[in-house]
């Protein structure tokens, strides 16, 4: 009885299966779509995934500005924060609007013509893998009229293949060259913002001097953004082609092997590449420390070659040696970290991709040979090579572009590092220019009365007239020189001021040409363009003679003021230096003048600057210290005579006598303002040396007097 009742049920289960198989073959066509469209669905929403962002890690600097904790991380040494996260697609999708500025800009142009030679290239593949295999089948079948004309197909194939293959990478370089041009573009409007748009610009000092964020700022616009630009411009082909590839290839594929097959294949696909994607190192941070690392080791061999000869004269070779072995060690030692970590995931990499599902795809391409597929029809030798053949190449290409894909995070993960920095770049000149600046303070910046300034803001009025009322001087790291500075300066009365090294002279002029904040009072002076200021060591452009002398107007903008270089030779003399323009070879010899010029001529070079433009002001700031005094008294006579107010910083004594107020700071943040009566005051010197002279003499006067008395005493 219990026999009979398994025997039935067998029957049954056998019968169910057979109805089940008959039911399938029938609607198999149908099963296919749907397993089809499943898996496109799956392929762009895998990818998706991928690359989507998983959730920033959270801010440990909370309460302080946006951007401002990558910074510092960037900046200190630390490994910056960088990964595919939320935060890079904020960051890229930032940037994306400066490099894309629209549908209709060069750039879509151009992303579009990429598009379209990517899909183009993706069908031609496809029939080159059909006609691969049918070469193949023309050779087993012996047929070799098919043959030759197969491979004519082929060679005429190779004409629009090879043609598309340029095209895209010239297409990729231009869009390259495209972003790199619009993102400095940007950049550098930014960064050199003129002084039309007020307190806003001066970046690149601000950048430099107001802020710690960026240290190598060179490195950043020219390394940086072009790296950047080339990853960007790469990632695009680099995802979207592999992404159409693998749906379009797998389409192909399960045409001919079936869909289950290939659904299994991606089954085990995924789980591998999970599995080395969550090996895979993180690639982006090393991007960003390592363009971190060279960015700092190319800022220690600039500034060698800036202070070449005061480094020549202190003998500091082996001192700058040490700093640039120091600095090229930190790059090598995380170079050679990356690339130990690149090697071991290397050998996975291509190992899992290549190899095993390589012996995954071999398996596929033999469903065909060894099962008898449903709606596929039973084929000769020939058939079956044929099919083993495209199924082959179409598994190889799909296999390649699945590769691409994975490969692709790593680049994503670079294109995150050099986002990062790019970002870092960009939100530090955002915040420079709101006048946010993160800066390292000093310890008595946060305590008391100190600290109750640096919270404030003065107020900045334009005035013919200079005047302070109670602005205090702070320099950027929050330390107080002058508590409250009050004086006032009209056109025509030139100021001298003088105090102890430290103390806040220069830091006055840069709070008069906007550069420094005005943390309180109020400040009332000329715009910014009223001022020339002539430093101790005077800067000379790059460019001919004549730019020297009317920087940063341009030849064009001399014209338009109706000078010509006979006036330029006038004012040259005014300084006596009209003999270089024979002796450099005239007015249009271009050369390193910093090098060509003494410290001396390059002041006089300054002063002519000077002249050339007439300012209202003029900022004098040890300008006169190496010219000869005859010189001196010359040029501020030449300057009285054309109207221009001197603000005079100087330690001689010579120059008092130009000056008609006097503005004296004791060190202590204690200041006098007064008159300055030079003679009274060079008397009262004079005086003041005298005496000193004579107390030098106290001790040797004292001595001989002891000497004198033990003779008198008859003891000697
Ligand atoms: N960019 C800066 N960042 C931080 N501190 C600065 C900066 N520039 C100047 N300081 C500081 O401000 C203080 C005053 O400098 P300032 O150049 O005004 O001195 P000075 O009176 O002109 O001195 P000297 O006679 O030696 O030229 C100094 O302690 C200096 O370290």
């Amino acid at each position: 009885m219990s026999s009979s009742a398994s025997t039935l049920r067998k029957q049954q289960l056998t019968q169910l299966l057979a109805q089940f198989s008959k039911g399938y073959a029938r609607n198999r066509p149908a099963i296919q779509r749907v397993l089809n469209a499943a898996f496109a669905i799956y392929a762009v929403g895998a990818t998706y995934r991928g690359l989507s962002a998983r959730p920033s890690a959270p801010k440990k600097d909370k309460g302080k500005g946006k951007g401002k904790g990558d910074a510092k991380d960037g900046e200190s040494g630390k490994p910056p924060r960088v990964a595919v996260d939320a935060l890079f697609y904020r960051r890229l999708s930032n940037i994306l609007k400066i490099v894309i500025p629209g549908l209709t800009s060069k750039e879509a142009l151009l992303l579009v013509m990429h598009s379209s030679l990517l899909v183009f290239r993706t069908v031609l593949s496809l029939y080159v893998a059909n006609l691969d295999g049918v070469i193949v089948a023309s050779l087993v079948r012996a047929r070799p009229k098919e043959f030759f004309f197969n491979i004519l197909r082929w060679l005429l194939v190779a004409i629009p293949a090879t043609w598309t293959n340029s095209w895209l990478n010239f297409i990729q370089s231009k869009l390259a060259i495209a972003y790199r041009t619009r993102l400095t573009n940007e950049v550098l409007k930014q960064y050199l913002g003129s002084e039309a748009e007020g307190p806003d610009g001066k970046v690149y000092y601000k950048l430099a001097n107001l802020d710690d964020r960026i240290v190598n700022a060179d490195q950043m616009i020219t390394n940086d953004i072009q790296k950047f630009s080339a990853h960007l411009a790469a990632i695009y082909s680099n995802l979207a082609k592999p992404v159409l590839d693998v749906i379009l290839y797998n389409y192909q594929l399960s045409q001919n092997v079936g869909a289950e097959g290939l659904l299994g294949l991606t089954i085990l696909v995924q789980t591998t590449a999970a599995m080395l994607r969550y090996l895979t190192p993180p690639f982006g941070m090393y991007t960003a420390m390592s363009a971190q690392l060279s960015g700092s080791l190319r800022h220690t061999h600039s500034r060698l070659v800036e202070f070449a000869e005061e480094i020549a004269f202190m003998r500091g070779e082996e001192t700058e040696k040490m700093l640039l072995e120091r600095e090229y060690a930190s790059v090598m030692k995380h170079e050679n970290h990356v690339l130990n970590r690149r090697w071991w995931f290397g050998c996975i990499e291509e190992g899992v991709i290549k190899w095993l599902w390589g012996s995954f795809g071999l398996v596929l391409c033999a469903i065909p040979v060894f099962f008898k597929l449903p709606g596929i029809p039973t084929v000769d030798l020939g058939g079956r090579t044929e099919g083993f053949i495209t199924n082959r190449r179409l598994l190889l290409s799909s296999s390649d572009a699945f590769g691409r894909i994975m490969y692709s995070y790593k680049d994503l993960s670079e294109l995150a590092g050099y986002t990062a920095r790019v970002s870092l770049l960009l939100d530090t000149m955002k915040d420079v220019r709101k006048g946010k600046f993160d800066k390292a303070l000093v310890s008595s910046a946060t305590t008391g009365e100190n600290a109750e300034i640096l919270k404030g803001r003065g107020e900045v009025i334009e005035s013919e007239d200079i005047q302070f009322e109670n602005v205090p001087i702070v320099t950027p790291n929050g330390d107080v020189l002058v508590k409250s500075l009050s004086f006032h300066v009209k056109p025509g009365q030139h100021l001298l001021i003088v105090g102890p090294n430290g103390c806040g002279k220069s830091s006055l002029f840069r709070i008069l040409g906007g550069l420094w904040p005005v943390y309180g009072g109020v400040v009332r002076k000329p715009a910014a363009s009223a001022f020339i200021l002539i430093p101790q060591r005077p800067y000379l452009s790059l460019g001919t003679l004549r730019d020297q002398i009317i920087y940063p107007h341009s030849k064009a903008d001399m014209e338009a003021r109706k000078i010509t270089d006979a006036d330029l030779f006038n004012v040259l003399s005014a300084v006596q230096m009209d003999h270089i323009v024979e002796r450099e070879g005239g007015w249009d010899a271009a050369k390193e003048w910093r090098d060509a010029l003494s410290g001396g001529d390059k002041q006089k070079i300054a002063w002519a600057r000077l002249f050339y433009h007439n300012p209202k002001y003029a900022i004098l700031d040890e300008a006169t210290s190496l010219v000869p005094q005859e010189m001196e008294g010359l040029m501020m006579q030449h300057a009285t005579r054309l109207g221009i107010t001197l603000l005079t910083v100087s330690h001689r004594p010579s120059l008092w006598q130009w000056h008609h107020l006097i503005l004296q700071y004791n060190g202590t943040g204690g200041y006098v303002f007064t008159k300055l009566d030079a003679e009274r005051r060079l008397a009262l010197q004079e005086e003041k040396q005298a005496l000193e002279a004579k107390l030098l003499e106290v001790p040797k006067m004292t001595e001989r007097l002891a000497e004198l008395r033990l003779l008198a005493e008859g003891r000697k």
